[in-house]
């Protein structure tokens, strides 16, 4: 499978190039860089040598030209331009960027109506098993168990809550049978009064190199359930995108995620 990475000098970028090489059915074909990074122009290979031979760009549909599939860890309005590009190729898109709005999240759809869109905030087997857990738990408990979802990333996260914790926060709301938006509490400061019944909080602890730490918690009377999930190595990541990747192949157009890939919906 002939895979392209944007965001190639990225934390998960990097990942995803020592992942592709180390995977017998993949091959790294594409490389892709914003405008005016000083990667853009050379041969990959010069900086990182499981790269070599595949040129840096800045085109995004340059960077797919002749990809099965390409691999996105970068952000919003860079992933929602590229799913563009990828559309009119025909490319499958594996998603990883977080912190979209709904106009993001519409324009995806948009493009999944001609390519195979694979988008989770979570790559991970571990913590894509935990929503279905979760769901479970805040199905089995009534709404006097107090819904916290708490999360931890390194110092130069720049969105928050993390999609992971949004993901984590829909399951618990799914299980319970309601719509998470008018039900977050996304940050709490001053005098805010009781807590409101049913209401789901989430709170973003930042710093370090944390790679990504998230507990579920279910407060309730006379006990507390958390159900927790640590993540020690960015490959966990790079490799759920890369099962994404070589999952797409042979798939119908549509705006999937990793419960599709994994088998877990
Ligand atoms: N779904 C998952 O399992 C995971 C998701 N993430 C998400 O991935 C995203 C990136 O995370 P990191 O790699 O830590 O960030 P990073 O900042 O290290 O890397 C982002 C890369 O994207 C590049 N970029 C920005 N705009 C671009 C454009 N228009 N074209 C091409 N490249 C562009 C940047 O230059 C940078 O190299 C974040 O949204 C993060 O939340 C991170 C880890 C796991
Ligand atoms: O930015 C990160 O690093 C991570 N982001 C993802 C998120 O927003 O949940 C996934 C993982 O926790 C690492």
């Amino acid at each position: 499978m002939k895979i392209a990475v944007t965001g190639v000098s990225g934390r998960m970028g990097r990942m995803l190039v020592d992942a592709v090489s180390e995977t017998e059915d993949a091959t790294l074909h594409g490389a892709i860089e914003r405008s005016g990074h000083d990667w853009v122009g050379r041969d990959l290979g010069e900086i990182l040598p499981a790269g070599s031979g595949v040129t840096v760009t800045d085109d995004p549909a340059k960077g797919i030209a002749g990809a099965d599939a390409v691999i996105d860890f970068t952000a919003p309005d860079a992933t929602v331009a590229l799913a563009k590009s990828a559309a009119e190729a025909g490319v499958a898109h594996v998603i990883g960027t977080t912190g979209f709005d709904d106009s993001h999240i519409a324009q995806l759809d948009a493009c999944a109506d001609r390519i195979a869109i694979v988008r989770a905030g979570n790559m991970s087997l571990g913590v894509n098993l935990l929503t279905q857990l979760v769901r479970q738990v805040a199905a089995s408990l009534g709404v006097e168990y107090d819904i916290e979802v708490v999360e931890a990333h390194h110092r130069h996260k720049v969105d928050a809550p993390s999609g992971t914790a949004l993901m984590l926060g829909e399951a618990a709301a799914e299980g319970r049978g309601i719509s998470l938006s008018g039900m977050a509490d996304r940050a709490r400061d001053g005098i805010t009064g009781p807590r409101e019944a049913g209401h789901i909080g989430f709170h973003a602890i930042r710093g370090g190199d944390i790679i990504g730490a998230h507990d579920v918690i279910f407060a309730g009377p006379g006990e507390t359930i958390t159900i927790s999930h640590a993540a020690t190595d960015r490959q966990l990541f790079a490799k759920g995108a890369l099962r994404a990747a070589l999952w797409t192949v042979g798939k119908a157009p549509g705006h999937y995620d990793m419960l599709d890939v994994l088998g877990l919906r």
